[in-house]
């Protein structure tokens, strides 16, 4: 049997369509701040990409591009002055950052209710305690993923391999506020094989090429691949390269259902950012969250 296929392609361009329809409802523009600094050539892929996909979808994207060398106190100004811009609803700041720049004090000066990557201690915090918040995008949209395999996860078992505080840690917490009963493996897990065949939802974030095999899928189970790894390609040719996820292709002989890595949950957290800064728009205009979003 073959695993059915978590697309997130197509589910991403649904969340990013209802995105823009409730950022029409809204009075005024909703309006994104990208930050960029440094030239690492896939970020520089990944903010083009959200700039595309946020004007596409009617929003307003101001994309910010720093040199290398800025000092850290320089890029944390350009965040005070986004917090302060009555035009920006959201802002992202593209990790990692050049060495030399401490993210967690970038981070910390973010507006929490700007900081639609979720990722300031006020929404961590608030992630934790169950309260309204804003919620990082790669979890939101495993989480999306996984509806479609299974809309209810009452009574569930998952198992996320992986516990940082941008996936791993966010992701299982959102399982479990879905009713799902967690488990939380890493690198240091003690047979590992053993406690992902307890999962009826297997979620990968290590971003280690192929460290889970059919081996570690129990039949029928749901498998949410979020890992990204770009490696060589030497079958396409002299120094060609491909994506990657942490899951071996031929798992999906054994799961259920399956994301494709690309096209699965990498598309989604394009989506899921721009959901979350619609959400901060209405919030910030003291609207209700809007309906269908
Ligand atoms: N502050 C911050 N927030 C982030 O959300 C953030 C970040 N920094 N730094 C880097 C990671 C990585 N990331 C991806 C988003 C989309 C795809 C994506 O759309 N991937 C396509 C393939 C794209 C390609 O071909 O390279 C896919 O999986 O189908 C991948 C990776 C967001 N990140």
């Amino acid at each position: 049997m073959s695993a059915r296929l978590l697309d997130g392609k197509a589910l991403g361009a649904e969340v990013r369509a209802r995105a823009g329809e409730a950022a029409k409802t809204l009075p005024g523009q909703v309006g994104l701040a990208v930050v960029l600094v440094g030239e690492d050539p896939a970020s520089q892929v990944y903010v083009r990409n959200k700039h595309r996909e946020a004007e596409a979808a009617g929003l307003l994207s101001f994309v910010h591009r720093l040199p290398a060398d800025t000092p850290e106190a320089d890029v944390v100004a350009l965040v005070e002055r986004l917090n302060a811009d009555e035009a920006v609803d959201g802002i992202l700041v593209q990790m990692p950052l050049p060495e030399g720049i401490d993210a967690l004090r970038v981070i910390a000066a973010i507006d929490p209710d700007k900081d639609v990557d979720g990722l300031t201690e006020t929404n961590a915090g608030r992630l934790l305690l169950g309260r309204r918040g804003l919620v990082p995008c790669t979890p939101q949209g495993s989480m999306l993923l996984a509806g479609l395999a299974l809309p209810d996860l009452t009574g569930k078992t998952a198992v996320v391999v992986g516990r940082s505080i941008l996936v791993g840690k966010p992701l299982a917490l959102l399982l479990q506020a879905a009713n799902a009963t967690v488990t939380m493996a890493h690198s240091r897990t003690k047979d590992l094989g053993a406690v992902c065949r307890t999962a009826d939802v297997l979620c990968a974030a290590v971003g280690r090429p192929g460290l889970l095999t059919a081996e570690h899928v129990k039949p029928g189970a749901v498998v949410i691949d979020v890992g990204i790894n770009r490696v060589d390609a030497p079958e396409k040719g002299e120094g060609k390269t491909k994506l990657v996820g942490d899951v071996a292709p031929e798992a999906a002989e054994v799961a259920g259902w399956m994301t494709p890595v690309p096209g699965g949950v990498g598309p989604m957290t394009i989506a899921c950012l721009l959901r979350n800064t619609v959400l901060a728009a209405a919030r910030r205009r003291g609207l209700e969250d809007p309906r269908g979003l």
